[in-house]
């Protein structure tokens, strides 16, 4: 009998990322399912939306909290595999997808939200429970939107330290994970999607025929803020110094030990940097904020 493909079930697939895991494991024939929370009448037009979009896509929702233990025990015992997409700072948050938590070393609020995806990630190895712990690394639509705000057409683009760190950015659509990569870190640096913040939009010149202004900021200007703002403001622009001005997306040589993705999959497309602005040329992705 051919190898029935694994049933996955989707924590956050109402969510920026969780749609495009959705979506990627209907692509590939998973029989999918996603615990979301119930329907109320505060709900959103555009969550309601997308629950009737992977309806029809024959997604399979299961409502609840996560403090629904009977409800979580019964759906996690029907499925092979289990995708935590949900954002910080949910209780279940084992969502790795950003950088390899435990090879950085950022600014205190970025470390103490990645405490608690390392405490996470050790329980679940010492638990005994299989995993692929994934670093995306920089989530390509995400950043795109965030450093060159295509949406805005501005005239100000604003630069991050000397806009020279390499950063590993990759289109949130070429995320895939697979069983071969059980009780593994897989790490996505695909050669084409290592880039500057200055090539990045050098690159957005050519290809839209504009000029921007480089607004930069001093990183000692991004240490300050971390220091200063108040939780949960700290956070993100504790993560821009870790990724545009350390750069520690690139920071570490990759072991042996270590699955890099573009490797992993060579029959995979990554789209490049060069692709994913051609994409936002023709049909730029709705801009998105994590909550913090
Ligand atoms: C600069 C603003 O940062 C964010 O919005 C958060 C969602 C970004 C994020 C959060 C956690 C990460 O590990 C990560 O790695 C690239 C990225």
């Amino acid at each position: 009998m051919e190898n029935e493909k694994s049933k996955i079930l989707i924590f956050g697939g109402t969510g920026y990322l969780g749609k495009y895991m959705v979506k990627a494991s209907v692509s590939m024939g998973h029989k999918t399912y996603v615990y979301a929370r119930p329907i109320t009448t505060q709900s959103s037009p555009a969550k309601i939306g997308i629950r009737e979009e992977f309806q029809a896509m024959g997604v399979t929702i299961v409502q609840g909290e996560f403090d629904e233990q009977e409800k979580l025990v019964s759906v996690l015992r029907h499925v092979d595999v289990v995708i935590s997409t949900v954002a910080y700072p949910q209780r279940f948050f084992p969502s790795d997808f950003g950088v390899e938590e435990d090879r950085v070393t950022p600014l205190p609020p970025f470390e103490a939200f990645l405490e608690k995806k390392r405490k996470i990630r050790r329980a679940t190895v010492e638990a005994g429970i299989p995993y692929s712990f994934v670093s995306a690394n920089c989530f390509g639509a995400y950043f795109v939107n965030y450093l060159l705000r295509p949406h805005e057409q501005p005239q100000d683009i604003s630069v991050y330290g000397s806009g020279e760190a390499k950063v590993v950015i990759n289109y949130e659509e070429d995320i895939a994970d697979d069983p071969e990569t059980c009780n593994r870190v897989v790490i996505y640096r695909p050669q084409k999607n290592i880039v500057t913040q200055l090539e990045l939009i050098s690159l957005w010149e050519k290809k839209t025929g504009k000029t921007f202004n480089r607004i930069y900021v001093p990183e000692d200007e991004i240490v300050k803020l971390s220091e200063t703002l108040p939780h949960p403001q700290n956070i993100p622009v504790s993560i821009l110094h870790s990724l545009f001005v350390k750069g520690v997306t690139m920071g570490f040589e990759l072991g042996e030990d270590d699955l890099e993705a573009s490797g992993l999959y060579p029959d995979l497309e990554f789209r490049t940097i060069d692709q994913l602005l051609d994409i936002f040329l023709t049909s730029p992705p709705d801009a998105a904020a994590a909550a913090f």
